[in-house]
């Protein structure tokens, strides 16, 4: 049994986590919300689970380096700056960050990988995500988290192959990039598929998230996997044992 503490645990995430960790037989330490009280939190607890802001990033590492624990970032549309933050807190602290809990996503980005390492430039790859209304960032931390498994079975640089996004004259396809398209509406949980397209034929990879309850179980699993692990940065992929 585990003490978790929630950041962010009045949000959509942070109530399927809460009925999440009582489920699987754990504490709740407590949650806090935005102008909650981080330490506080970090000192009652053995891990933190944040599904909270991009912006509490920078807080609710410095608690968890502070009370000496672990911590799971679940948070999406992290920025190069913030993922220098990671890594600046796992020199202290073991933390898993991930734009995807859940297991079909994790293991779908093993099998991405492995099909752009198979398959030549001359296949195209085209990334496509859809999420509910109320989702603020695009392209999703999972549509990423698959873009950056294309590149690297390709050997590529994700930020140099990039395309976020197509508008007006955009000009033939580049050979060689990864696109990205963004869908929302409606209370979509999340969809991904990644379309790997040839001349005459096409081959997609799909994962459909019926609802957040899998992102929840597989944050636990993460928070259950990470407590007396030592200072480092790890993956969902590792918490698998993929
Ligand atoms: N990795 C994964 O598997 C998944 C990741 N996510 C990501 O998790 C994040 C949250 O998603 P979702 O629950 O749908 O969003 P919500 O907007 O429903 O919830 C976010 C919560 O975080 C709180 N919050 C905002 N700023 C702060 C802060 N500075 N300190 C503490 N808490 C804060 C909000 O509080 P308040 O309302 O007071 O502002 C709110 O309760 C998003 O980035 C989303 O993309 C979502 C699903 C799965
Ligand atoms: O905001 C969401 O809802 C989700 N966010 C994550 C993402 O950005 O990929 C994970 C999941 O798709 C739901």
């Amino acid at each position: 049994m585990a003490r978790i503490g929630i950041i962010g645990s009045a949000g959509r995430m942070g109530q399927a986590l809460q009925a999440a960790v009582t489920a699987a037989g754990h504490d709740l330490a407590g949650g806090i919300d935005k102008g909650g009280d981080v330490q506080a939190l970090a000192a009652a607890s053995e891990v933190l689970v944040d599904f909270s802001a991009p912006a509490a990033l920078e807080h609710n590492l410095d608690a968890a380096i502070h009370a000496g624990i672990p911590v799971v970032i679940g948070t999406t549309g992290l920025e190069e700056r913030h993922h220098w933050l990671v890594d600046a807190a796992a020199v202290s602290i073991p933390v898993l960050q991930t734009g995807n809990t859940s297991l079909g996503v994790t293991l779908l980005a093993h099998l991405v990988r492995e099909a752009a390492q198979r398959l030549g430039e001359d296949w195209d790859i085209e990334i496509v995500e859809t999420h509910h209304r109320m989702k603020v960032d695009a392209p999703s931390g999972t549509a990423l988290l698959l873009g950056e498994a294309a590149a690297r079975g390709r050997g590529v640089d994700l930020h140099e192959e990039a395309v976020r996004g197509r508008d007006g004259i955009t000009g033939a396809r580049k050979a060689g990039t990864i696109g990205f398209a963004s869908l929302r509406g409606g209370s979509v949980a999340g969809d991904h598929s990644v379309h790997f397209l040839a001349d005459n034929e096409r081959l997609t990879f799909s994962h459909l998230a019926e609802n957040r309850g899998i992102f929840a179980r597989g944050a636990i699993r993460a928070a259950e996997w990470i407590i007396g692990r030592k200072p480092g940065r790890y993956a969902m992929g590792e918490v698998l044992d993929l």
